[in-house]
């Protein structure tokens, strides 16, 4: 139960985060950024001229409490929208009916499958140039399980509350959502396809199309909150550069084994 003084804390919070919005979300860089009172007394302190002007300015900055009002009304409608969105989260709910079918979608991009095709892939291919192709979608899968793992595990963001933990094949990591690995794997792997296959225009739709029911899947399924599929999205599309950088020729691998043997 709130306490008559916890209120008054609030309005006065309140009325620093609103004031900062209307009068000065923008803090001349030197000033402290607390609230109005107190920039007030440092100015007269400052003993700048007229004792009432403020210091010379060579830059700006955000001030803190506008940016937490901001990433707090951020955090609020993602939370809002995911749970409006969450319409597949259990069989009961509005569009249950649909549950199958995203989790086939979510199958899709688990992975398993994507290791163990990219694997299969590599050792039936005749070519070089298609083994090393492969190859290093391979290493791609392997880096993004490495990163997301990394990623959660610093974050440590908790899935909805609405989502049914019932994934396959999960490691620890996957009890916490922030980022989605499977928005990050359908973004690292829609743009390999699309960069190291050659495909007719329809088949590049499709991948797209993939990559995208993939996130809003997450997101319907319950399993994430709508930010963590942004930045999946975002930082799978970011890996994808990371396996151009790191791209092993033959003669890098053939280095590479020859210095293990
Ligand atoms: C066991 C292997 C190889 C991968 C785990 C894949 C997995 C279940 C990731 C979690 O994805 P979300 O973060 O999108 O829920």
């Amino acid at each position: 139960m709130k306490r008559p003084t916890d209120e008054r804390k609030d309005t006065r919070s309140q009325f620093t985060a609103d004031s900062s919005l209307r009068v000065n979300y923008l803090t001349p860089k030197c000033l402290p950024s607390e609230s109005p009172t107190r920039r007030r007394g440092s100015s007269s302190s400052t003993g700048s001229g007229s004792g009432q002007g403020l210091p010379e300015e060579d830059g700006i900055r955000l001030n803190p409490s506008f940016i937490r009002v901001a990433l707090s009304s951020l955090l609020a409608i993602d939370l809002w929208m995911s749970k409006r969105l969450g319409v597949c989260a259990c069989e009961d709910s509005s569009w249950g009916s649909v549950r199958p079918l995203m989790k086939l979608i979510e199958i899709s991009g688990h992975g398993i499958p994507w290791l163990a095709g990219t694997a299969y892939c590599m050792y039936k291919s005749d070519s070089a140039p298609g083994q090393e192709v492969m190859l290093n979608l391979l290493m791609g899968l392997l880096l993004d399980l490495v990163l997301v793992g990394i990623v959660k595990a610093v974050v440590r963001r908790r899935r909805p509350a609405h989502n049914r933990m019932d994934m396959f094949a999960t490691f620890s990591v996957d009890r916490y959502s922030f980022p989605s690995g499977h928005a990050t794997r359908a973004a690292m792997c829609g743009r390999f396809l699309l960069a190291h296959l050659v495909l007719a225009a329809p088949l590049r739709v499709l991948v797209l199309l993939w990559a995208s029911l993939v996130g809003l899947s997450r997101v319907m399924l319950g399993r994430h909150n709508v930010t963590d599929v942004m930045f999946g999205f975002w930082m799978g599309y970011c890996q994808y550069n990371l396996v151009e950088m790191l791209w092993l020729s033959p003669q890098t691998l053939q280095g590479l084994l020859g210095q293990l043997a």
